[in-house]
């Protein structure tokens, strides 16, 4: 029941992505039958609550899923240039890790846990630089740690270079972490809530440096947020997923003017706090169901206010309401 995906110049298509992980207490039904595409040169932003699958979607773009999880079943396609399909499913371990962190990178949310404490900032740069053959030896590395770091806005980068991760705010440090996702010149960078750990003011820094270098570099990026404010201010497009599945995906102006799924409604008028996650919904009542047991039908039909009959028995198919909006919702059957 894949939906038929419409980018010009993909830079991914996801086809029908089933992901579960096999804990002692059952079988978690993570990631349901997920499709979307990410068209080269965009911002694509995952929206939702917490537990509702955007971390290990992204992950899964490039098979980063570790046991007990495991990808069931789906199709990953990756363009590193138009009309040149990779098949991420059909790769070995080896070609991936070419990939990963170096045409595909990730900036994950924590900088402390993605920094190693024993290491100088430089030094961390340049060995992503030399794992992935960009150079030869990692004294050449430092020069250019020094420009990126020069570029993601540190100050002094001639001595940050030979600071250590404590010597460094947290401000500083998740620059340093853009600074080696961006080392090898990723074709497609993915944040994952890059900036929640940041306060505000910083927050918006970052968020700056990434517009930048998305217009400089010509960077595609996928941008995992629970903060509206954010997706409204960085995103082209924007997927809101819900328990495991995309329930409704539009151009990012579109989204705010029509939000159709009920789930995008309350997630629009619950305002969260920025710098904290959505754990709740005060709008909705109840919370993301335990996936072991996922309801039936539609995944959202128990909190949802406007429950029919047929949202506990069969999944809500994608109704295209305009040319780039798509909603997986019973209240908007597909027109014949
Ligand atoms: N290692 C794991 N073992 C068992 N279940 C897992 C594991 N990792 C993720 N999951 C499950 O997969 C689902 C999706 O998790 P994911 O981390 O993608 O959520 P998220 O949307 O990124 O949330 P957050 O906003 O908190 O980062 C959750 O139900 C979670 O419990
Ligand atoms: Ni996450």
């Amino acid at each position: 029941m894949a939906r038929e995906l419409r980018c010009k110049d993909p830079i991914v298509e996801v086809r029908g992505l089933y992901v579960n992980f096999y804990t002692y207490a059952g079988v978690v039904k993570a990631i349901e039958d997920v499709s979307f595409c990410i068209e080269r040169g965009e911002t694509y932003c995952l929206v939702g609550e917490t537990g509702c699958g955007k971390s290990v979607t992204s992950r899964a773009l490039t098979r980063l899923i570790r046991p007990p999880g495991r990808i069931e079943r789906g199709e990953i396609i990756y363009y590193p240039e138009p009309g040149k399909p990779v098949d991420i499913m059909k790769l070995s371990e080896e070609e991936l890790n070419r990939i990963r962190g170096n045409e595909i990178a990730y900036i994950f949310q924590d900088p402390g846990a993605a920094l190693d404490p024993l290491y100088v900032i430089g030094y961390q740069v340049s060995e992503t630089m030399l794992v992935h053959g960009k150079i030869r030896k990692l004294k050449e590395g430092i020069g250019r740690a020094v420009e990126l770091l020069r570029r993601t806005l540190i100050p002094d980068p001639e001595s940050r270079v030979k600071a250590y991760p404590h010597e460094l705010s947290g401000g500083m440090r998740q620059r340093s972490v853009i600074s080696i996702g961006l080392a090898n010149k990723p074709k497609l960078l993915i944040a994952d809530e890059p900036t929640t750990a940041l306060d505000a003011t910083v927050q918006a820094q970052v968020m700056e440096l990434l517009r930048r270098l998305k217009r400089e570099e010509g960077l595609t990026l996928l941008l995992i947020t629970h903060n509206m404010g954010l997706v409204a201010e960085m995103c082209d497009r924007v997927a809101v997923m819900y328990a495991g599945h995309i329930v409704e995906e539009a151009p990012v102006v579109e989204l705010f003017r029509r939000p159709m799924h009920p789930y995008t409604r309350a997630l629009l008028r619950a305002v969260p706090d920025p710098t904290r996650k959505i754990e709740k919904l005060e709008s909705i009542p109840g919370t993301v169901p335990n996936l072991v047991n996922p309801p039936p039908g539609c995944r959202f039909h128990p909190r949802c206010p406007h429950a029919m009959p047929v949202c506990s028995q069969r999944r809500p198919p994608y109704t295209r309401v305009s040319e780039s909006h798509y909603v997986a919702c019973w209240l908007y059957p597909e027109k014949a």
